[in-house]
């Protein structure tokens, strides 16, 4: 992420991988404050094993398009939310990326974050079943949830 004040709305990422069990890097880099640290960061990153990368910034969010510039790995996209635009600075700045380099963008938020570690951990589950079945686990219990308690007025 891209400063420390993303932690609040990107530790939603850290949750869902804490509970579905999938081990994770977590660090302040920067397009713009440490663009040296982030091209080295996303350069090495998979001579060090990562398979996914998620990426939130808040405004002129270029760190997910500038980590997925200088790496073949999938960027995931998490627009945090500005003071001054409410997050559509960021999730603009995400989305638009131009043809030839991929970031995937997320929901602006807490939400985009939390799904963005449900959708890293989907990515990983391609080629690991025992993730995939908690994955299954998780949305099941998830639909249970709800069908258990369809009346709004309830908590
Ligand atoms: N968008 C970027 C980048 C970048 O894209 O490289 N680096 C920091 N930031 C964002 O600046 C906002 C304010 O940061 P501070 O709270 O540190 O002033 C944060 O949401 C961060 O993601």
């Amino acid at each position: 992420m891209g400063s420390k004040s993303d932690w609040a709305t990107m530790e939603g990422a850290a949750e869902i991988m804490d509970a579905l069990g999938v081990s994770y890097h977590v660090e302040v880099v920067s397009a713009h404050r440490t663009p040296v640290k982030l091209a080295e960061f996303a350069e090495s990153a998979v001579d060090k094993g990562f398979k996914v990368i998620i990426g939130g910034a808040g405004g002129a969010a270029h760190l997910p398009g500038m980590v997925a510039a200088h790496t073949r790995l999938p960027v995931l996209g998490v627009p945090v939310q500005s003071k001054a635009l409410n997050g559509m600075d960021s999730l603009l700045s995400i989305a638009q990326m131009p043809k030839g380099v991929a970031v995937g963008t997320l929901a602006i938020g807490t939400a985009g974050a939390f799904n963005a570690g449900l959708l890293a951990c989907q990515i990983l589950a391609i080629t690991n079943a025992e993730l995939a079945n908690k994955i299954e686990a998780f949305r099941a219990k998830q639909t249970e949830t709800v069908l258990a308690n369809p009346d709004p007025r309830e908590a």
